[in-house]
């Protein structure tokens, strides 16, 4: 029935105070504030409505993805939100499109690498949204391998101008959120050739489109790339494809500066290229910011599968009658705990990871402004790793809450395959999950090289078992004389170890910290024992080998954990109410808030295009037919 709490037993099982939860994993009364007030805003606009999605064609669909991008942009001037209340509209109109590129990446770029000049000139005019950027550095035959994109800026000396061209089919830039239809400029990434010598890739902003009729500019051909994954999802993002026919940066000298992309190195006027005294590595620095938001996206994405799969196990029964009561809910079977708490403590430790990377981004940006770069290998390390770790993770774990819901977690209407399939490209975008763990490895053989064995001693007593396991991990490598490439596959095993250290760790040290709310560090409490015996059971094999557990340590591992799961079970529901996720947002009938599934289930099943006749389409000309065996049957 409407109205009725049908979890509302659930709730009152709670042992902590929600609502300071809520402030937890908000990270602050003010966040708290703003993210409930625009998220609520969005669900009650039905400009915003997205249950129609699963039903539209690819240009219906993308031609309503600008309609609320706009939309958005309209709610976001008439309201006057600030830039951190539109940041959470956007996130919670939820459907990606091309304003996540021009201000999760174009924007950003411009603002870590861009020269004050080049500031001045383009941030006002993306601020104004009076140019839409994308980020174009994947090529056709290139994405991982940035050293080895094929696109070309060469300067000419007589015009004072950058000539930028795509030499080779594989040059074509492939696959830029954005690009396809709507973006009018570009941050494109090229080799930089000036007096006949070639100096790297740079970036270069480069205009696209006609900013009076959107018409591509001479010497560019732009396209959509085409369907991907899914039918609905990520199928509302432009992705496109780009080709540049000795295309003019058409910025005289005096603006030279303004295309190329970096406050490290300059042209002059005299056409001479300057390269400043920093690492050559500042320009991967938007991939650095882009991977660290990624972290914080994964606890989002996981959060919202956990709470679905989480309140519908809570009113899912099955099997377990006694003398004709009611059947057991799925949610108190030990498998079904065992597959879903771990879960739900990942996402609560992937938050907390997300918050400490965000402190480690700022801080390695206020040491690079005062050229100290001593950080910034680390700061790649744990951005590349954590971003590998968290959305792989996440990945995984939608799919298992998919399957924790049953048949009905596979319908549209629960919202899972949906957060799947714009989810799991995470794995792949922003640095393949397994090129970034090599990344790591690099990092830990340099580490091992330089301290010795003991890679850190800056860790909580309570992950002396993890940092052993790395350590172990990595002798074992190390210790043989065979190169990096033979041994990436261990390497890379050895990577993810590192990571799961550094997750531990600051879930403890989150833990050290004054927590408000009656009983709340208490639950963070079990949820952080729940996530380092989790990956202890599950990496037993690492843990036994390194000597640094015994078999009894793992059976009595085993054993806590299951303890663990009955001290989460009674505040299940509470947990995933923290996340304080609006009906709208989630998009989800299992997991609706009121957990009344079954009619709601039911309802929606009628709003098929395919029930607006009880007759199919098609019936006459094809069933009827077979049904009175008038198709002349094959001669046997
Ligand atoms: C229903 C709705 C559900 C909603 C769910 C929510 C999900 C959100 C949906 C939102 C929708 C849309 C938003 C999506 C946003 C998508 C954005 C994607 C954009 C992109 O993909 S941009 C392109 C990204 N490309 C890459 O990441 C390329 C990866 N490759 C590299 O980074 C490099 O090539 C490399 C692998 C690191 C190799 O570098 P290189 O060739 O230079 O070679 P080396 O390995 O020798 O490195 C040299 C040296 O440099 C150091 N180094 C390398 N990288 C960095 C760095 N980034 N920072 C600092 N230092 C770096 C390296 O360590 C070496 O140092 P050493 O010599 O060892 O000292
Ligand atoms: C949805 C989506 C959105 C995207 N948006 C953008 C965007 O806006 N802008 C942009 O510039 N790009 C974008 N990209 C491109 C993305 O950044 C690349 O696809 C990504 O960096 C992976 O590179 P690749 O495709 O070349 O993979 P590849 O490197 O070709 O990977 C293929 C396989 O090779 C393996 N491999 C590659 N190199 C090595 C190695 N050295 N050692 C071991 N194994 C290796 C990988 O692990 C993987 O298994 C997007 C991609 C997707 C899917």
């Amino acid at each position: 029935m409407e109205g009725v709490d049908h979890l509302a037993h659930e709730r009152n099982k709670s042992e902590f105070d929600v609502d300071a939860m809520k402030i937890v994993w908000a990270g602050s009364p003010h966040a708290f504030d703003v993210s409930d007030r625009i998220s609520k805003l969005v669900a009650s606009d039905p400009g915003f409505r997205k249950d129609n999605r699963s039903t539209l064609s690819r240009k219906e669909l993308f031609k309503n993805t600008l309609r609320k991008a706009a939309y958005a942009w309209k709610t976001i001037v008439d309201l006057r939100l600030s830039e951190e209340e539109a940041a959470k509209l956007r996130f919670y109109v939820d459907e990606p499109a091309f304003t996540d590129l021009h201000w999760g990446m174009f924007i950003p770029a411009i603002k870590g690498q861009g020269t004050e000049e080049q500031q001045q000139k383009w941030l006002p005019l993306a601020y104004k949204m009076q140019i839409i950027g994308c980020y174009a550095q994947t090529e056709l035959g290139h994405g991982s391998n940035v050293q080895g994109l094929e696109t070309t800026a060469t300067f000419d000396s007589q015009t004072d101008e950058f000539i930028i061209h795509s030499p080779t089919l594989t040059s074509s830039k492939w696959w830029p959120g954005g690009l396809g239809k709507v973006a009018t400029h570009a941050i494109a990434y090229a080799r930089l050739i000036v007096g006949g010598r070639e100096h790297g890739v740079h970036g270069f902003i480069v205009q696209l489109r006609s900013l009076e009729d959107h018409s591509p500019l001479l010497g560019i051909t732009v396209g959509d790339i085409g369907m991907k994954f899914g039918n609905g999802a990520y199928n509302t993002m432009d992705n496109g494809v780009l080709q540049f026919d000795h295309v003019l940066d058409v910025y005289s000298i005096a603006f030279a500066s303004i295309a190329v992309m970096l406050w490290v190195s300059q042209v002059t006027c005299e056409g001479k290229y300057k390269q400043s005294d920093v690492p050559r590595q500042l320009v991967y620095g938007t991939m650095v910011y882009v991977r660290q938001t990624i972290v914080a996206d994964a606890s989002c994405a996981l959060s919202r599968a956990v709470c679905i799969a989480t309140r519908y196990s809570a009113v899912r029964r099955q099997f377990g009658s006694q003398n004709g009561g009611p059947e057991t809910q799925v949610i108190d079977y030990k498998t079904q705990q065992s597959r879903l708490f771990p879960l739900l403590a990942s996402a609560y430790a992937f938050r907390f990871i997300g918050e400490w990377l965000k402190w480690l981004y700022a801080d390695v940006t206020q040491r690079l402004q005062a050229n100290d770069f001593s950080t910034l290998p680390e700061a790649h390390a744990c951005t590349a790793g954590l971003k590998s770790l968290t959305t792989t993770a996440t990945a995984d774990g939608i799919e298992e809450c998919r399957k924790l819901c049953g048949g009905h977690g596979y319908l549209c209407s629960s919202g899972l395959p949906e957060l799947f399939a714009v989810y799991v490209p995470a794995c792949t975008y922003e640095g393949d999950n397994t090129v970034l763990l090599l990344q790591v490895a690099r990092f830990l053989m340099k580490t091992v090289s330089q301290l010795g064995s003991r890679l850190s001693s800056k860790k909580p007593v309570g992950t002396i078992a993890y940092m052993t396991r790395v350590e172990h991990l990595m002798q074992c490598r190390c210790g043989v004389q065979r190169g990096f490439a033979e041994l990436s596959a261990d390497l890379v095993e050895a990577a993810v170890a590192h990571c799961q250290l550094i997750v531990v760790s600051k879930f403890i040290e989150k833990l050290q910290q004054e927590i408000p709310g009656k009983g709340v560090k208490q639950q963070l409490e079990v949820l952080c024992n729940i996530y380092a015996l989790f990956l202890l059971h599950k990496h037993q094999g690492d843990f036994l080998s390194t000597g640094c557990i015994t078999p009894k340590h793992a059976a009595l591992a085993n054993d806590e954990l299951r303890s663990l799961y009955s001290q989460v079970r009674p505040n299940a529901i509470a947990l995933v109410d923290a996340f304080n996720y609006t009906d709208h947002y989630l998009g989800s009938i299992l997991g609706c808030y009121d957990g009344n599934v079954y009619p709601k289930l039911y309802e929606a099943a009628w709003k098929d295009p395919l029930n607006e006749s009880v007759v199919p389409d098609g019936y006459h000309l094809y069933i009827r037919p077979l049904l009175k065996q008038e198709i002349r049957t094959a001669r046997l």
